[in-house]
Order: C-alpha cells, then structure tokens, then sequence
C-alpha cells in the first residue's frame, strides 16, 4: 500500500492489537534544555507529556550558576506547566560550572535537594558557553567538593581548540581531558552528554561503574550526510557535529545493548528559525515534540524493542540513585506527520525531522 503522509493519520486503528501497542514505565530525559520565560512555555508541554523527570541544562543566560537561581528557575519551569501536567513532571537542576564556582556553592547544592548535577562546558565549545570553564586546574577545589559529595559531574566532551579538526574534538577530549580528570578524580562520578564517537562508547564501556552517557535520538538517527542533503542543512547542525555512519552505528549497538551505563538524553535545543536559518546559524536540533517516538522507532528498526525500556527508562535513575518511575508510557504504531513548524515563545522554531512521518505516536494522541 503507498504510505502518503496523509492516508495513515486517517487509517483505523485498534488498541487490542498487542504487538502495536507498548507500554512500559514512564522514561526521563537525562539532558534538556528548556530555556526560559515565554519560549520555555511553548515547548515545555513536549517534554512534560513524555517524560516524568529531565536533567534540565543550566545554558541560560545569564547561565545558572548558584543554587538559588537553580530553585527560582526550577519555580518558574513549574509554574509555567500547563494545568493538566501539573504534577505529572520534575526538573531536575543542575549548576553551571565556572573558573569561580566556590566548593561551598557544591556544598549549598547538595542540601537543596533540587540539583542533581553540575554541568562542565569547556568555554566557547558550545551555545552560551563563554562563562564556562577555561582551564580545569582552576576548579580542583570545586571537583574535589563534587567527589567528596558525590554529586555527577555533567560533561560537554568537546576540546576548543580551533586547530583540531571539528569531527574530532570529542576523541580528543578523551584523551586530554577526560581520562586526566578520572585519574585525578578516581572518585568522581561523571555523565558524557551526548556521545557521538565510537571511541566514546568504548571509553564507557572501558571505564568504571562511575562514568555513564547520554545519547540522543538525532545522533542514533542522522549521520553527517545529512548536514548537506541537497544543499546545507541548518537544522541538522548542533554540537558535537553529526559523526560518520560507523559512529552512528556504535552509537545504536551501545543504546540497544542493554549496558547499564548508555541512557536516554534527547539534548532537546531549541532555537528560532532565525537565529538558525541565518549566515552564523546556532547549534542545537529541537526533538522533544517526538522524542520517546523517535527512540521507539531507532530500537524498532534493529529488533531490540525489548531494550527500550531499560534506556529510556531504568538506567538514568539508577546512575543518579533515584527511584525508578511507577506511571507507564503507552506508544501506539500509528504514523504521524511532524508538523512544519512550531510555536517559540513569540518566534518559531523548525523541529527535528519536520512534516515527515513518525511511526509512533503517544496513546493520548492517537
Ligand atoms: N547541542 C547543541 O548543539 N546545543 C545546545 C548546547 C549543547 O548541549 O552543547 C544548546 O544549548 O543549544
Ligand atoms: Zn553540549
Ligand atoms: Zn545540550
């Protein structure tokens, strides 16, 4: 039957077909970014559907980087929950780490409660990462208070350095960075964000029970052709770059595999159309309209649907020492068309495969 992006939205469906049904305990997102004020508002709701709980990232700008402003930002992203989520979803707060975070702020962050992670952005490596941290050396104390405490280091593994070549600047940071700062550090309990590299996967995989990752559904699903199909892609580009198939193909074997330490982090980063449709276009693929959908489908493809759960929803948590969820998740196989476009505040943003087709779609949609 041809499958126009149309027919199947309007096709019969039935629920008491078991094998296009899923349900399983409600997944988190281990890496987020919401933003804030009006723009947060809009987007929120795509998050807050999904997920029970997400790592919300501390990039504002002014960035977050003391434990009150974490708690006001968290008030502001509970208040800005439409009625009917209300309750149904947590931010989790992380800090911003900068040359100046004083061990004490780590110290403050830890009897909140309400932060869970301190987030490393090598400075100018990413968007809103100038306030980051310049030399490591400057933060020994700070790592030292965050080991002793044992609060997760959050990490942007990517070097700066203009020099090195922009696919390799997460391989390279292994080696310079990384593996250093666990040396130094042996108690140091850290997430690699967004991994894209097969030699990232493999440091994970090599490393102690201490050092987890996150993995996005657009690293799973793109490689870095897709920057250039027919002409250049700006809403294909965000950091660390797109890799080439074989990352991407570690990448699925390690979220498929059903090790421990590989979880879900969708590294929703939304932009307006034009800061990203633009001659200095931002870094950042927006894909929380269709997150959980977009993983589904990734397992879906390789056969191991069996796996989803256990990344999306159990080995966050248990990394983090959280409860897992107790709500359930229910996906039906019924497509779906992205749409073009979607509200941003008082702008627009284009999201992650927009008008294309979806083969999940969420049980309250359908
Ligand atoms: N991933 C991105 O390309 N962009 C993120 C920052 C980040 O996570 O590095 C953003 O905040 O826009
Ligand atoms: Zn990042
Ligand atoms: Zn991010």
């Amino acid at each position: 039957m041809a499958d126009s992006s149309f027919e199947s939205i309007n096709e019969i469906y039935t629920l008491d077909n078991v094998a296009d049904k899923l349900t399983f305990t409600r997944p988190d997102d281990w890496h987020l970014h919401l933003r804030d004020g009006a723009a947060m508002q809009t987007i929120l709701p795509d998050t807050a559907r999904r997920f029970a709980r997400a790592i919300i990232m501390p990039n504002l700008k002014p960035p977050i980087v003391t434990t009150e402003q974490a708690a006001a930002y968290r008030a502001r992203i509970l208040s800005a929950l439409p009625s009917e989520l209300v309750g149904q979803f947590e931010p989790l707060m992380t800090l911003y780490l900068t040359d100046t975070t004083p061990p004490e702020e780590i110290k403050r962050a830890k009897e909140s409660g309400i932060v869970f992670g301190v987030k490393l952005y090598p400075a100018g490596a990413t968007t809103h990462s100038d306030a980051g941290v310049t030399d490591l050396a400057r933060c020994e104390a700070t790592l030292a208070m965050l080991e002793k405490l044992d609060m997760p280091l959050l990490v942007h593994g990517e070097v700066v350095d203009s020099e090195i070549d922009i696919f390799d600047r997460e391989k390279i940071f292994i080696e310079r960075v990384l593996a250093p700062l666990l040396r130094r550090f042996p108690g140091l309990r850290v997430v690699f964000e967004h991994i894209t590299t097969q030699e990232a996967v493999e440091f994970v995989q090599s490393s102690p029970n201490r050092i987890a990752a996150t993995i996005t559904a657009h690293h799973l699903i793109l490689n870095r052709n897709a920057l250039f199909t027919g002409g250049i892609q700006p809403h294909h580009y965000c950091l660390p770059i797109l890799k080439r198939e074989v990352h991407r193909q570690a990448l699925i074997k390690a979220a498929t595999s059903g090790h421990s330490r590989f979880f879900l982090g969708t590294d929703s980063a939304p932009h307006s159309v034009q800061n990203k449709e633009s001659a200095c276009g931002c870094a950042g693929i927006y894909s929380a309209h269709a997150a959980i959908e977009f993983y589904t489908e990734v397992f879906e493809q390789v056969g191991r649907l069996d796996q989803l759960e256990a990344f999306a929803s159990f080995h966050g948590p248990d990394f983090y020492g959280l409860p897992r969820n107790t709500k359930q998740i229910t996906l039906v196989k019924k497509s779906w068309q992205t749409p073009e476009q979607l509200k941003f505040g008082e702008e627009q943003l284009v999201p992650f495969k927009a008008r294309e087709k979806v083969r999940w779609q969420l049980a309250e949609n359908v």
